[in-house]
């Protein structure tokens, strides 16, 4: 077993509850309410702030070109397939000015902020990396619940965010993370400890997220 599964073993249980969350369930049902699904994705976008930051930072911090530029050709597919999708949803969900660019931040949402930008200043690839595969071999995996897309939801608003996380330039993505992280394993005791930690609190807060987009009293008013 590699460094990345042995870890995701150790917080498997979050992981599970995360990937078989109801706002999952709901989506890939087809019946996530829009303003369920309105909360997630303003969140979701100021998220995207630090997540973009964390990609560029892995450009800087990894070790050859061939590395770089897989993480280049993602910053480049996210600043517009992802960018386009949060922005016809917030059109077609008359999601306000504000709340696009500057809106109350939940407490998960500040906790992965903070999380990303501290992994963002050790500059450590092992530590950059560790957030970035959490966020998107998990996402890979709930997305992979969706099955044939024959069966996916019809509204675009569902059926894209599904789409964006499960198809096979994505698994082929998710897959060179692991194997990235895996190659760069600690050896070093301090920093795998905390490169172990710094992924037990993603999951958690994958987790955590979910939760906060199905309860209103998760963001502030
Ligand atoms: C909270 C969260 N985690 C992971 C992803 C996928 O990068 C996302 N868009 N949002």
């Amino acid at each position: 077993m590699g460094f990345a599964e042995e870890l995701k073993q150790e917080c498997i249980n979050n992981w599970d509850a995360a990937i078989n969350h109801p706002f999952v369930d709901q989506l890939l049902g087809g019946n996530l309410s829009d303003d369920n699904l309105r909360r997630y994705l303003v969140q979701d976008y100021q998220f995207c702030d630090a997540f973009t930051a964390l990609l560029g930072q892995a450009v800087a911090s990894a070790p050859s070109l061939s590395s770089r530029l897989v993480f280049a050709r993602v910053l480049g597919a996210f600043a517009s397939d992802e960018n386009t999708y949060f922005q016809d949803c917030f059109n077609e969900l008359d999601v306000a000015e504000a709340d696009r660019t500057g809106p109350a931040l939940g407490t998960v949402t500040r906790d992965f902020d903070s999380l990303m930008r501290t992994a963002l200043s050790t500059r450590s690839y092992p530590d950059v990396l560790a957030v970035l595969l959490v966020a998107e071999w998990l996402y890979g995996d709930w997305a992979a619940r969706a099955g044939d897309p024959a069966i996916w939801p019809v509204a675009p608003k569902h059926s894209e965010w599904i789409r964006l996380h499960n198809n096979p330039e994505y698994n082929a993505w998710v897959t060179w993370l692991r194997e990235e992280f895996n190659a760069v394993e600690p050896v070093n005791p301090e920093v795998r400890a905390r490169v172990t930690e710094t992924f037990r609190e993603a999951v958690r807060l994958e987790l955590a997220f979910f939760d906060a987009a199905l309860v209103p009293s998760g963001v502030p008013a």
